[in-house]
């Protein structure tokens, strides 16, 4: 049997990358266009497995496909914090972060040929220094952080400011690559 086509539906380009880690190319890219804004009182765990699935669903899957989404949300407590939109956003998510632990949530969605969904959540708790002043403006320089969950770029020089981590590393950047291994063997899709 040939080996099924992958279709990642997603536009970030760090879930394509966490991919290609694991020795994955998807055949192909889709981004799926969604309501991203949470429900009324809706929790962050509920909320980020919500949005895997829909993302999923949401892109054309051709017989022979299998599709892998997955959301990455960063909460504080029940509070689920916006992606950074612009500068000023970002400003006040690095200073909700600063001195803090916070929960960053990665939720993933695998339809197989079939179309059964499959789906796996990871919680990992983040703890960032307190931030100067100046530390929240030299990174908001960077521009590392801009559009992405929480404001902030774990694999890029935030983690100089991140105590410590304590779940799974690539979760925080958007794929959680052992429970992405898991999901996609169990649709059939060959890994080594
Ligand atoms: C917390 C964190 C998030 N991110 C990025 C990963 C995702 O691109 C983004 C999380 O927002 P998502 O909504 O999960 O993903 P996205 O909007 O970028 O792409 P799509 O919905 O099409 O899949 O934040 C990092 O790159 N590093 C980090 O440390």
């Amino acid at each position: 049997m040939t080996a099924p086509s992958l279709v990642l539906a997603s536009s970030s380009p760090r879930r394509r990358d966490l991919l290609a880690r694991i020795g994955v190319t998807p055949t192909r890219i889709s981004s799926p266009d969604i309501d991203e804004s949470p429900l009324k009182g809706e929790l962050p765990r509920a909320y980020a497995l919500r949005l895997a699935q829909a993302k999923a669903a949401a892109v054309a899957r051709a017989p022979d496909e299998i599709v892998l989404a997955g959301d990455t949300t960063v909460a504080l407590g029940r509070r689920i914090l916006p992606p950074a939109e612009d500068e000023q956003t970002q400003r006040k998510l690095l200073g909700l972060l600063s001195g803090r632990r916070h929960s960053c949530i990665s939720a993933i969605c695998v339809i197989d040929r079939m179309g059964t969904a499959r789906t796996r959540m990871v919680e990992t708790v983040v703890a960032f220094k307190r931030l100067s002043e100046a530390e929240v403006e030299a990174y908001v320089a960077s521009g590392e952080g801009l559009g992405k969950a929480g404001g902030y770029a774990i694999q890029g020089r935030a983690e100089a400011l991140i105590r410590f981590v304590a779940g799974s590393h690539s979760g925080v950047i958007g794929l959680p690559l052992f429970e992405t291994r898991a999901l996609l063997l169990a649709a059939g899709y060959p890994l080594g």
